[in-house]
């Protein structure tokens, strides 16, 4: 990967020049319509920025701190499935990369490699480990167990997915499962000697969050949520942060753009814990209207992907790194120390 890609979406363009249709198809698309998908880049766009001037802040420092693991800048890996599809290496490339730039990889559950070879492959990485609650609740401790033990420091609880979206565009082309030699991993029944389909099932209730509070002592991020009331029921049920996101406009298709529905989560969780957001991330400058409007960092799915297909392990870490330093200059031109320093006063909504 030689060529100078100077934004996301030149590494979105590399990325879908060098993927199988069906794949590239797969990793860009949303559920139904797409209106989600397409709300979630329109909602940034309609932020506008109102900087400050003179205030001699000198360079900005972005560095965060959440649930006890430290990252290098406030944007943190999104977990999404199948990184094998964009490239050999997969979720290893990817945890190298965020190695590297000293971020936190939230490694999906429907990895393509096991998330002890994940580590192995970059011992440097923070990782937290993200969840689907299997209805076999002695399968899921089986798989919360293996994370554990791998060092994942927050289990990140999807609760957005009590059926699989549904995307027209998988369905065209057919695709519906990995190619022969890939396989989710962290699904491996090893009593059984196979590997078990991922559940998505409508049973799971706050009970089965009870029962994953009672079952680990790690920090519990519940991934997936919109409606304020939903978030005021998670600090009832002792979660530690909460993550708010459509999944990227890949489940109900129609939820408003998540950094719409920001505002009134945090106003739900008034500083009870941190909040984390995804969707439609793609410039420094909108890390900063997110951050502005209470989120404590946010996190990155497709732009990762296109990275890894662009130019696997070298092309997240140029992500990434592009992220870093478009956060910092957004930053200083806002005339901004730090990213704390951010509150609602610099967003406009036009
Ligand atoms: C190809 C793909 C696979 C995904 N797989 C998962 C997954 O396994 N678990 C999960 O919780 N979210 C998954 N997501 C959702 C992401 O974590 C995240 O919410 C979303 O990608 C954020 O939007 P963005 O792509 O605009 O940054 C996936 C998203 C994509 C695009
Ligand atoms: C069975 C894997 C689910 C991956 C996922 O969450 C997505 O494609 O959005």
């Amino acid at each position: 990967m030689t060529a100078v890609l100077p934004a996301i979406r030149d590494f979105e363009a590399a990325a879908r020049a060098r993927l199988d249709p069906a794949h590239y198809d797969y990793f860009a698309c949303g559920a139904g319509d797409e209106v989600t998908v397409k709300a979630n880049e329109a909602a940034f766009a309609r932020l506008a920025l109102l900087p400050r001037v003179l205030r001699g802040a000198g360079s900005p420092r972005i560095g965060v701190t959440l649930l006890g693991s430290r990252a290098a800048m406030p944007v943190l890996v999104a977990p999404t499935a199948f990184h094998r599809l964009a490239d050999p290496e997969g979720e290893k490339a990817t945890a190298r990369a965020a190695a590297a730039a000293e971020t936190v990889m939230i490694v999906s559950m429907a990895a393509t490699v096991a998330v002890e070879d994940v580590v192995a492959a970059a011992p440097g990485a923070t990782l937290w480990f993200q969840l689907y609650v299997q209805p076999d609740m002695a399968f899921t401790e089986a798989i919360v167990r293996r994370a554990e033990a791998a060092g994942c420091a927050a289990l990140v609880v999807t609760v957005d997915s009590p059926a699989r979206g549904r995307r027209d565009q998988d369905v065209r082309n057919g695709f519906d499962d990995l190619p022969e030699g890939m396989r989710c991993e962290n699904l491996r029944d090893d009593d059984r000697g196979t590997v078990r389909p991922i559940v998505m099932s409508p049973v799971i209730s706050w009970e089965h969050v009870d029962l994953l509070r009672r079952m680990t002592r790690l920090p519990i991020v519940l991934k997936g949520v919109t409606h304020p009331a939903d978030a005021r029921l998670a600090l009832d049920h002792g979660v530690s942060a909460l993550y708010v996101s459509n999944h990227g406009g890949r489940q109900l298709d129609g939820v408003p753009a998540s950094v719409d529905l920001l505002p009134e989560i945090v106003a739900a969780v008034g500083g009870a814990v941190p909040v984390l957001m995804d969707g439609g991330i793609r410039r420094g400058t909108d890390v900063v209207k997110a951050m502005a409007l209470g989120a404590s960092a946010v996190a990155v799915g497709r732009p990762v992907i296109w990275g890894l297909a662009a130019g696997g392990e070298c092309g997240v870490a140029r992500v990434l790194g592009l992220l870093r330093d478009e956060v910092e200059h957004a930053l200083t031109l806002c005339g901004l120390a730090s990213t704390h320093d951010l509150e609602p006063g610099l967003v406009r909504r036009c």
